[in-house]
């Protein structure tokens, strides 16, 4: 039985812990610096400031109902049979600016949101009121204010009223550095009046595959070609990491083109992730290409790890901002796994997600199926599953194989939502075991 290699090297056998490898990256991947965004380009990224509240919320005190403002000694004692009646000195709308006082035996109409009128100490519904018609309870306010109104009820100072600063008072931490800007972090920050804020972009991400093979999808086919789709696969996946991920047009088994096309993209991204051409073979490109490259240009290391798939990799920092550089294998399998493995937790590192963001969620399973399955005896193994989350009362949720463990099963991985993670140890993964799943978003 082959043991796990330490975390600071490769083990007896030259393979790379998945735990080492990854450790080796993100001791590399500092977050990017901080710019000021508009707030719909921020959502979904990381604050780098705290945000303290500029001036209370809500700004002023206003009236949760459509209804009348009332001093509350003038309907002390008030019902429907002996209403308290008041003189309406007028509409109060949403946005006014020039308010009526509310002298005793007067109330204002008011409409949800306006100001609270001076003199005035609590709101009215107009249900609880004849709403100026002279009659029973009013059931809106939709026609013109009376000259007169009957309340039925009477009001402790402060009902239906949204006192200032209720919300978020002056001076307050409204948001935390390192709070991560969804919709309602973004309402906040709209309503505390901020149009841009200081975030971690996301990070741009250009997604290069590598292949003579490689035609784009919607070109037919010749003699010995295929569709790139581990650029797309790639591509969303960094997207749906958080970053602004574009496709490159594969390029082919020309070292030379390779570099030129790496030298280009690196302009312009914050990482660089290729596909193909690690291992073996008399064409692999990004290894031909990358391998003792000038320190000027940067420096990328191509290892084999204990895992399956995704066993030859290359990791480096490259160009004058040295941008971190994946180099994953080229069957498609191997390049997902590869990238939620690795990839996606340095993107998230880049954004400035702590430690415990970084990566997918995981879970413990039990195994169903119908036969054992095999995993490669040292090695890590990541089979495709679909992930069925605890029934009633059960402590574990289920997760059901999908497909072999061969890694150019693209139709399968459309079907899985789940990583099945066979440890090392493992040469034999029985039904009714519990083994470590990641969840795939
Ligand atoms: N003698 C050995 N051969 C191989 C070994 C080994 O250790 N010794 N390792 C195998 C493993 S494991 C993997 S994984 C692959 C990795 O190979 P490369 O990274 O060099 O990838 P390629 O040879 O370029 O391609 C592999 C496979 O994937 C297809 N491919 C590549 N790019 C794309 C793409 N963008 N879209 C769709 N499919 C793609 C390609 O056509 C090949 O079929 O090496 C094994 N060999
Ligand atoms: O590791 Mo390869 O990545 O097994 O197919």
């Amino acid at each position: 039985m082959t043991e796990p290699s330490p975390p600071n090297g490769p083990g007896p056998d030259g393979l790379w812990s998945v735990d080492a490898h990854l450790a080796d990256v993100l001791a590399v991947v500092r977050p990017l610096e901080p710019i000021e965004l508009p707030l719909l380009d921020a959502q979904g990224c990381v604050l780098t400031e705290d945000v303290t509240v500029p001036g209370a919320l809500p700004p002023f005190d206003n009236s949760s109902m459509d209804g009348y403002a009332v001093r509350a000694a003038d309907v002390h004692g008030a019902s429907a049979a002996y209403p308290a009646v008041l003189t309406v000195l007028g509409d109060v709308a949403a946005g006014s600016g020039s308010l009526p006082t509310v002298r005793p035996g007067t109330a204002a109409r008011v409409m949800t949101g306006a100001p609270l009128p001076p003199g005035a100490e609590a709101v009215v519904p107009v249900e609880w009121t004849d709403g100026g018609a002279g009659g029973g309870p009013a059931v809106d306010m939709t026609g013109p204010a009376g000259p007169e109104v009957r309340v039925h009820r009477p009001a402790a100072p402060g009902q239906f009223v949204r006192a200032r600063g209720s919300d978020a008072a002056l001076g307050a931490v409204a948001l935390t550095a390192g709070a991560v800007l969804g919709p309602p972090q973004l309402g906040l920050l709209a309503a505390l009046g901020r149009a841009t804020v200081p975030v971690r972009p996301r990070p741009r991400v250009a997604v290069l595959s590598t292949g003579s093979e490689l035609v784009a999808p919607g070109v037919p086919l010749g003699p010995g070609q295929i569709h790139d789709s581990n650029g797309f696969l790639l591509a969303a996946a960094a997207r749906q990491a958080g970053a602004v991920a574009h496709r490159v047009a594969a390029v082919a088994d020309d070292p030379g083109t390779l570099r030129a096309t790496l030298e280009d993209q690196l302009a312009g991204a914050d990482l660089v992730v290729t596909s193909g051409g690690v291992s073996v073979g008399a064409y692999d490109v990004v290894k031909a290409a990358l391998t003792d490259l000038d320190p000027e240009v940067g420096s990328v290391a191509f290892r084999r790890l204990a895992m399956q798939p995704g066993k030859p990799q290359g990791f480096g920092l490259l160009g004058r901002a040295r941008a971190p550089l994946f180099a994953l294998p080229g069957n498609p399998v191997s390049a997902y796994v590869s990238f939620e493995l690795f990839v996606r937790p340095a993107l998230r590192a880049l954004a400035g997600r702590p430690a415990t963001e970084l990566h997918r969620p995981r879970t413990v399973a039990r195994l169903v199926g119908d036969a054992p399955l095999r995993s490669p005896e040292g090695r890590r193994q990541f089979l495709r599953g679909r992930y069925t989350p605890p029934a009633d009362g059960a402590a574990l949720g289920t997760v059901r194989p999908v497909g072999a463990a061969d890694s150019h099963l693209v139709a399968a991985l459309a079907r899985a939502d789940a990583l099945i993670e066979i440890p090392e140890a493992v040469t034999e993964a029985s039904p009714g075991g519990e083994f470590a799943v990641v969840l795939l978003g």
